[in-house]
């Protein structure tokens, strides 16, 4: 069974947040440290112990594929970023691109539990939080692009008209919690399993709703288990800033997941 954890966990490659531990194989990752909190966690939560711990379908849906809600700028600039990753040449060659599409699910891992067996009614219905409506365009529609090279990320961000704060505008809330999410996927890339410390910032000028921002995010530092990100959200051509922001992340081990601080 630990064994197979393990092995879902290395699956999450696909999975942002945890791109991170891309090359580690599922036996480094059963380290007596992670093996210790895995077996643990397991003898408090015996009704699950016997079920997949996997929470996703073999195939996840990518939430973050053009759909009819995308303005013509949106699709646009996500069309450019297309074009600076991986593409298969005439001869069926590939060519590497600097930039990579990552994929973005609408669920988080079914077990971060902090130590409490949710029950199966929230287990069901939880959805990561910029992903829980289903109509398109209403909220979030984003999509993000690593360079893995240069430590950095760029979100193509589409503001939806359920976002409003100020009127006719997007709320801080919505901006701070995109801002999370993409410094959030950058950090967990470069770092591993991470969870936000401190998030500042700064609104520089108010972002209308349906605007499509771009969400530039680059690894200042990492110190220890701390990975420093900046931020800067601006239009779409760079010449407007809308929104600038630090934001620390600290590494986790895989057992905060599971109840332990270790
Ligand atoms: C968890 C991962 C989830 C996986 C999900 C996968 C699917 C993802 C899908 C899609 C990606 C979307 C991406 C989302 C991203 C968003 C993430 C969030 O919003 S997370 C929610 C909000 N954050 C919390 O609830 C944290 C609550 N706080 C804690 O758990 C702890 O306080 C924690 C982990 C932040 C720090 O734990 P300590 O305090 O035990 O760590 P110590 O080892 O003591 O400190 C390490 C270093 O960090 C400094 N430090 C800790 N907290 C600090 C702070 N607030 N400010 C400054 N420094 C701090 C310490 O001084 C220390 O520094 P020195 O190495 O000694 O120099």
């Amino acid at each position: 069974m630990l064994r197979h954890i393990a092995r879902r966990l290395g699956s999450l490659h696909g999975q942002q947040i945890f791109n991170g531990l891309k090359g580690i194989s599922p036996d480094q990752l059963l380290s007596k440290e992670i093996h210790r909190h895995l077996q643990s966690s397991l003898e408090t939560i015996s009704p699950i112990s016997t079920t997949s711990l996997w929470p996703f379908s073999s195939q996840p849906r990518d939430f973050s594929q053009p759909n009819s809600s995308w303005s013509p700028e949106m699709r646009k600039v996500y069309d450019d970023y297309i074009g600076l990753c991986d593409t298969d040449s005439e001869n069926g060659e590939k060519q590497k691109g600097p930039w990579r599409k990552l994929p973005s699910y609408n669920r988080s891992i079914k077990y971060a539990t902090a130590g409490i067996h949710l029950s199966k009614l929230i287990q069901a219905k939880a959805r990561l939080f910029t992903r829980n409506v289903k109509d398109q365009g209403a909220t979030f529609e984003y999509v993000v692009f690593v360079n893995k090279e240069e430590k950095r990320c760029v979100c193509v961000f589409q503001a939806g008209h359920l976002l409003e704060g100020a009127p006719g505008h997007v709320h801080g809330g919505a901006i701070a919690t995109i801002i999370d999410t993409v410094t959030g996927t950058l950090a967990g890339f470069l770092s591993g399993p991470i969870m936000t410390a401190n998030l500042n910032i700064d609104y520089r000028s108010p972002m209308p709703l349906g605007s499509v921002v771009l969400i530039h995010s680059a690894l200042d530092r990492i110190e220890r288990k701390k990975t420093y990100i900046t931020c800067k959200v601006t239009s779409t051509d760079e010449s407007k800033l809308y929104t600038e922001a630090t934001a620390l992340f600290v590494s986790i081990g895989v057992g905060h997941l599971f109840g332990s601080r270790n």
